[in-house]
């Protein structure tokens, strides 16, 4: 299985309509990749707060519809990171979208932990409730976002639902980088999982990105890892790995708590 993932961000001032045409020309650039990944917030950056409310869209807006056609004219899974959703009472998330190689929506996710303590996105927009997993051929997607990797009984909670490949779009700063690393390894460690990392590219309301994309194997070891900049990361991934490291090393079976 070939996944892509793509570490991009807005430059500068750079309008929305110009941002969603890059990202949809980098999609249709991965043909013959299995599973595509974009970051959190890419139209907007994640620390663009007052840009959140501004560019919300509704979940079926602009973007939804360009991310739709880009996974069916390219024929990839797309998970094409979040975007700043409205939803109908008004209330912001922090939402992510899956399609299918056919363009249709095959699951969204809201983020759970919202980043910011008293500000930013933790009072700018909504929590999600709902542990949200993809089935593909031959493997099963887990769905978390950025600050939620510090979370790891979200993790856990998504391999109890069957995840084996879990997938991250950030927009993690380069101040707290070696957390990032630090993390995307241990949560693939201990759920014995695959971890896609997707960081974004650029500074962000004057917040440098980490960038530094990573892809992990269901042993804890760095497949692939970004630079700070525009970077397409592409790793092959053998789903049954998951399962002969579960079995090779059952630890997961020696849990205690919360069965
Ligand atoms: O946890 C962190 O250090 C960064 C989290 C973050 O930037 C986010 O969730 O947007």
């Amino acid at each position: 299985m070939r996944a892509s993932l793509l570490q991009i961000g807005p430059d500068g001032d750079e309008p929305v309509d110009s941002l969603r045409d890059r990202a949809s020309s980098l999609v249709q650039e991965q043909a013959g990749a299995d599973l595509v990944i974009l970051p959190e917030l890419w139209t907007t950056g994640a620390f663009a707060f007052e840009r959140f409310a501004a560019e919300a869209e509704p979940l079926r807006g602009p973007t939804y519809e360009l991310m739709a056609e880009s996974a069916r004219k390219t024929g990839v899974w797309l998970h094409a990171g979040s975007i700043p959703e409205r939803a109908e009472d008004g209330t912001l998330y922090n939402t992510s979208l899956v399609f299918g190689p056919d363009g249709e929506l095959a699951a969204s996710y809201r983020k759970m932990h919202r980043f910011g303590f008293d500000r930013g996105e933790a009072v700018l927009m909504g929590a999600g409730t709902e542990l949200v997993t993809v089935a593909l051929p031959g493997t099963t997607l887990g769905l978390a976002t950025c600050y939620d990797l510090r979370f790891p009984e979200l993790f856990r909670g998504l391999v109890d639902a069957g995840a084996e490949l879990l997938v991250v779009p950030a927009g993690w700063p380069e101040r707290r980088r070696a957390h990032w690393t630090l993390l995307a390894q241990a949560r693939a460690v201990e759920n014995q999982a695959y971890v896609l990392a997707v960081g974004s590219a650029g500074t962000h309301a004057g917040v440098p990105q980490a960038g530094h994309s990573i892809a992990v194997d269901p042993w804890g070891a760095v497949l692939a890892e970004a630079g700070h900049g525009q970077q397409v990361l592409t790793v092959d991934l053998d789903p049954a790995r998951v399962a002969a490291t579960r079995e090779e090393f059952p630890a997961l079976k020696d849990r205690v708590l919360g069965r």
